[in-house]
């Protein structure tokens, strides 16, 4: 009879059901499995909330699709004969390149307007670069084990994945991009293209869970509010371009 426990545990103490367990916040879901105190009684082990489980559920899905999904993992997975080429575009959101070349036209520019874009850019970088550090930094979560870690200059805490850096790089920089230069509405369409792959291509090459190149993307979709609010011009940063302009 199913509904009268046999062993002897579970005759002294029933878990908390029904409204008891929802009271307390538990899973009923997830209920806890009864155990034997050294005294004989049943020793109620805590049961994890319901946002626990769903929480944790995510997370187990979510590494077992991204290994499913990390076929460029190494050259011997799947799709290995792509990797150099999404390598290629790992170095496309890198930030060493995207701050030189930053650096380089600022250096370049003759036009007051096209500085103030490319010091914002260089704003936006920086920023970028700070922010994924503190969340990585606070967050800690591991690299995806079938991650080889050979890649293109790193920082202390890219040993961290959460969240994906090339992510939320190329979410911003798409939007900085958009917003600020005039293109043709092929290239506009290429960059938001250039986006979304080199975000995909994480996964691919192993680097990351989904989750992470998600949460990227979200976060670097927003820091580009922070820059656009914050953005420097003659007018609201007129030291600097007084320096600058002499
Ligand atoms: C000036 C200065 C501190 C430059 C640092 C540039 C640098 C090494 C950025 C790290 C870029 C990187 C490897 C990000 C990791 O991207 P994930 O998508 O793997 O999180």
């Amino acid at each position: 009879d199913r509904r009268t426990p046999s062993h002897p545990a579970l005759q002294h103490e029933s878990p908390p059901q029904g409204d008891q367990g929802r009271r307390r916040g538990r899973c009923p879901a997830a209920m806890p499995s009864p155990r034997s105190s050294p005294a004989g009684r049943a020793a109620p082990v805590p049961s994890p909330s319901c946002a626990a489980v769903a929480f944790r559920s995510l997370l187990a899905a979510d590494l077992r699709f991204s290994r499913q999904l990390g076929v460029c993992a190494g050259e011997r997975s799947a799709w290995g004969s792509a990797r150099p080429l999404l390598r290629l575009l790992e170095v496309s959101g890198h930030g060493v390149p995207w701050l030189a070349g930053t650096l380089y036209g600022l250096g370049r520019s003759e036009s007051p307007a096209g500085r103030e874009v490319l010091l914002n850019l260089l704003f936006a970088l920086v920023l970028d670069l700070v922010l994924v550090a503190m969340v990585k930094g606070l967050v800690r979560r591991r690299r995806p084990t079938h991650n080889k870690m050979d890649m293109f200059v790193t920082i202390s805490v890219d040993k961290y994945s959460f969240p994906s850096g090339h992510a939320t790089r190329a979410a911003m920089v798409c939007r900085f991009v958009l917003h600020h230069l005039v293109l043709a509405i092929p290239l506009r369409v290429l960059v938001v293209l250039w986006a979304i792959i080199v975000g995909i291509s994480r996964v691919m090459l192993g680097r990351h869970n989904v989750t992470d190149v998600a949460f990227g993307f979200i976060m670097g979709y927003m820091q580009y509010n922070v820059v656009k609010y914050f953005w420097l011009s003659p007018l609201s940063a007129p030291a600097l371009f007084a320096v600058w302009n002499q």
